[in-house]
């Protein structure tokens, strides 16, 4: 089943253009590895997907080009844990925020708790145990863990990374690859941006952005064969 199709999608800031004449289509359980040099447009693309951001070209989500319901979306944002350290929200509130775009404003209000659904997403990344923890007091591993639950609390079909591997120590930075991996495998479909060969080992489809703007989607194997060294970015 295709979740995503993406044809001749173009986008510019003014008057520098990003994304020229993109097309690419993403199947039910796909984990698509977004590459390109700094500047390419991979956050721009994501930023796309979502309606953040409004290009010329068709996006469908579902197969609905007016696919309204991103709560079915998840999206984790570049640096979206550079938090201070005094940041008050607890792991607990932070990822049941998340909750609130599905169950709806009003009824955030009528009394239940779904403590059950936040325990099972940190379950899900391995955050147990951590429910209280102030996020802040976190290390980048774990934060990143913790809003990848946040992503999942709202058990969406498809989740969208802005290279969530960043700035993260070699042994977080394995385990956080290995969750992603067994997300995928799991069944969930991923789009993941990463300068990181190493991060994107586990995805099946490499989405490669080009300096003129244009795309290329291939096959993993491929790509991994034709080694880092003739993808200058990596
Ligand atoms: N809000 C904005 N206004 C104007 N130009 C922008 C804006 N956001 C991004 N750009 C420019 O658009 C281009 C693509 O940016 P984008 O962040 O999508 O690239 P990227 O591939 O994600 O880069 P990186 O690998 O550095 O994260 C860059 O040249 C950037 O300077």
């Amino acid at each position: 089943m295709t979740v995503l199709e993406v044809e001749h999608l173009s986008y510019a800031y003014g008057p520098v253009h990003v994304l020229k004449d993109v097309s690419f289509k993403v199947e039910k359980g796909d984990f698509v590895g977004i590459t390109g040099a700094n500047g390419t447009g991979k956050s721009t693309l994501l930023k796309l997907i979502l309606r953040l951001l409004h290009g010329s070209g068709t996006i469908r989500v579902m197969g609905d080009e007016h696919f309204k319901d991103y709560s079915k979306v998840g999206y984790l944002s570049q640096k979206v844990t550079t938090f201070n350290s005094d940041f008050p929200a607890t792991v607990d509130e932070v990822v049941r925020a998340n909750l609130y775009p599905k169950i709806g404003f009003l009824r955030r209000y009528s009394g239940r708790k779904f403590g059950a659904e936040v325990d099972r997403a940190l379950a899900m990344v391995g955050m147990t145990g951590y429910k209280h923890h102030l996020i802040g007091e976190l290390s980048g591993g774990q934060q990143q863990r913790v809003f990848i639950a946040r992503m999942l609390v709202a058990e969406p079909e498809i989740l969208l990374m802005d290279e969530p591997t960043v700035g993260i120590d070699p042994k977080s930075l394995a385990e956080l690859v290995e969750l992603i991996e067994r997300l995928n495998k799991e069944g969930m479909t991923i789009l993941m941006t990463s300068h990181d060969l190493h991060s994107l080992r586990g995805a099946n489809k490499i989405l490669t952005l080009e300096d003129d703007g244009t795309a290329f989607m291939q096959d993993a194997k491929g790509y991994f064969a034709e080694g880092a060294d003739h993808h200058g970015h990596i």
